[in-house]
């Protein structure tokens, strides 16, 4: 059987390449092999489709060559959107605890966890953006923390944090596992 063609997926975040590594073994019709790149590409500020933009063409232009880059987002409904795709740095700064207080004074405190997958097919191509949402509501922690916001989400309809499920009942229904079906969709029908 022919060896299937490489796809660089450019990530220094090691739990959102497991995960992508996790969801596609499952996934035999994928038509690429991911190969991970840690490159340092800067992110700009913007909506979360600008940020994935951005990324992809940067990371393609020093590829010099085709890739997938991926943003994700983590949106409070009575914040308007935001965190979004400065999650990373209010989680950094605020911690569980402190994303929690953010809310206290509201009654609503769903979010939405976004994940943006880019795809560029050269140096020189449009990014093409492949979205996944899945909704929850945010929760003092519960389960381990090993992933980001992981254990402060919880999923509608499952009573339980992200942190709380195995690794294979997160992928049936993450964000990023949805995001990676339309991808693979699209990439298979490029044939
Ligand atoms: O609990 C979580 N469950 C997830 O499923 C998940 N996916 C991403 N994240 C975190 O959200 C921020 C996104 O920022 P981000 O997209 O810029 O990622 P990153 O900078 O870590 O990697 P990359 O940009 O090199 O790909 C970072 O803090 C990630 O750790 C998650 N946290
Ligand atoms: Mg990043």
């Amino acid at each position: 059987m022919a060896a299937r063609k490489q796809l660089t997926f450019v990530t220094g975040n090691k739990n959102k390449l497991r995960e992508v590594q996790q969801i596609l073994e499952k996934t035999p019709s994928f038509p690429f092999e991911i190969v991970n790149r840690d490159l340092d590409v800067p992110e700009i500020q913007g909506t979360t489709q600008e940020v994935a933009i951005a990324k992809c063409r940067a990371a393609a232009k020093i590829l010099n060559g085709p890739c997938l880059t991926e943003d994700t987002a983590l949106s409070f409904h009575a914040l308007s959107g935001l965190p979004g795709p400065y999650i990373k740095s209010f989680l950094s700064s605020l911690g569980h605890s402190g994303l929690n207080t953010l809310l206290d004074g509201f009654s609503d405190r769903s979010a939405t966890a976004i994940c943006t997958f880019a795809y560029c097919s050269s140096a020189e191509a449009e990014p093409i953006l492949f979205e996944g949402r899945t909704e929850g509501k945010i929760v003092q922690p519960r389960g381990p923390s090993n992933f980001g916001w992981d254990p402060i989400i919880e999923i509608d309809g499952t009573g339980k944090t992200y942190a709380e499920m195995e690794a294979e009942e997160k992928n049936k229904l993450s964000h990023r596992y949805k995001a990676l079906e339309l991808l693979r969709e699209y990439l298979t029908k490029q044939g």
